[in-house]
């Protein structure tokens, strides 16, 4: 075990100091940063010292409050991974961004209409606090996962660690290769996880997902998250789980996902509508930082 573990490589460019707000939805948490009143271009190394729950802030993931580039759209919604991916979508996170524009007046409005790189979602708070958000479809056909397969079916093999697992690849934006488990206590979360996040089936990585089924309206989830690892919970996650199991006839809408940090609820009526998803979205502190260039 090296005495020092290495410091994220950044420039020796002079700093710039920017404010954030720490965010959460069920304990997946979040570095949230107004990219309209300060100028920040964030790098994937300035992602991964803010990430960093030594050396940086420590998250999940960075959040990126900016201007529309879509007529018709109040913000646009990047997000980077705790490796400094950027990626397609993070439904925790959207929860999070509504209630941190809404608190910052960068809006008026209760629900908005918000710009991903995987399409438009539409996060709305509600009155008791917790926020909906649509989702948008689920994207099932493997090519558009993306997964590599030469069939279309719902449940695919999947080998790992000389043993097949039965996965459904499902999109919300961004990639899921979930499967259903007895229990997600003693699922191989922390050893599989990391190979099925890696697996080569899988050419952009993927999220993996343990879902357990309770009842026909419940779940109990564990994600391995694609850049981040295990979360204590994934809303696109959860979005994935619920399609999987209300497509292979297991669960039927709306379904309440219990994850480690708590409880989401997510309906979908079938093929081509939009996956509903609600839950709590909570500010823990604003505080600024020295962002070395
Ligand atoms: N790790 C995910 C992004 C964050 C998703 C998750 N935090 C959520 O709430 O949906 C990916 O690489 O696709």
């Amino acid at each position: 075990m090296p005495r020092h573990r290495p410091i994220p490589h950044l420039s020796d460019n002079p700093p710039m100091k920017i404010r954030f707000t720490k965010m959460h939805g069920l304990g997946n948490d979040f570095v949230v940063i107004d990219a309209i009143n300060q100028p920040v271009e964030l790098t994937a190394a300035q992602a991964r010292f803010l990430a960093d729950r030594r050396f940086g802030v420590g998250c999940d993931q960075i959040l990126i409050v900016e201007r529309p580039t879509q007529p018709g759209v109040d913000f646009r919604y990047r997000i980077f991974n705790a490796d400094g991916s950027e990626v397609e979508q993070c439904g925790n996170g959207a929860r999070c961004f509504v209630r941190f524009v809404v608190d910052a007046h960068l809006t008026e409005k209760q629900e908005i209409r918000v710009e991903t790189k995987s399409g438009i979602i539409a996060p709305r708070l509600e009155g008791n606090g917790e926020v909906t958000v649509d989702m948008g479809a689920p994207i099932l056909e493997p090519a558009r996962v993306p997964f590599i397969s030469d069939s279309a079916e719902l449940i695919q093999p999947l080998a790992v660690d000389g043993r097949d697992y039965a996965i459904t690849a499902v999109s919300m934006g961004n990639p899921h290769a979930v499967q259903v488990v007895d229990n997600v206590d003693t699922a191989p979360v922390e050893t599989h996880g990391p190979i099925i996040e890696r697996h080569p089936r899988f050419p952009a990585r993927v999220n993996a997902g343990f879902m357990q089924i309770v009842d026909r309206h419940a779940i109990r989830l564990r994600v391995f998250e694609r850049g981040s690892g295990e979360t204590l919970a994934c809303g696109t996650g959860a979005c994935a789980a619920v399609v999987t199991g209300i497509a292979r006839g297991l669960i039927d809408s709306p379904v309440r996902v219990e994850t480690r940090g708590g409880y989401l609820s997510i309906a979908w009526q079938g093929p081509g509508t939009p996956v509903m998803m609600t839950g709590p979205a909570v500010a823990v502190f604003d505080s600024e930082i020295e962002l070395p260039k």
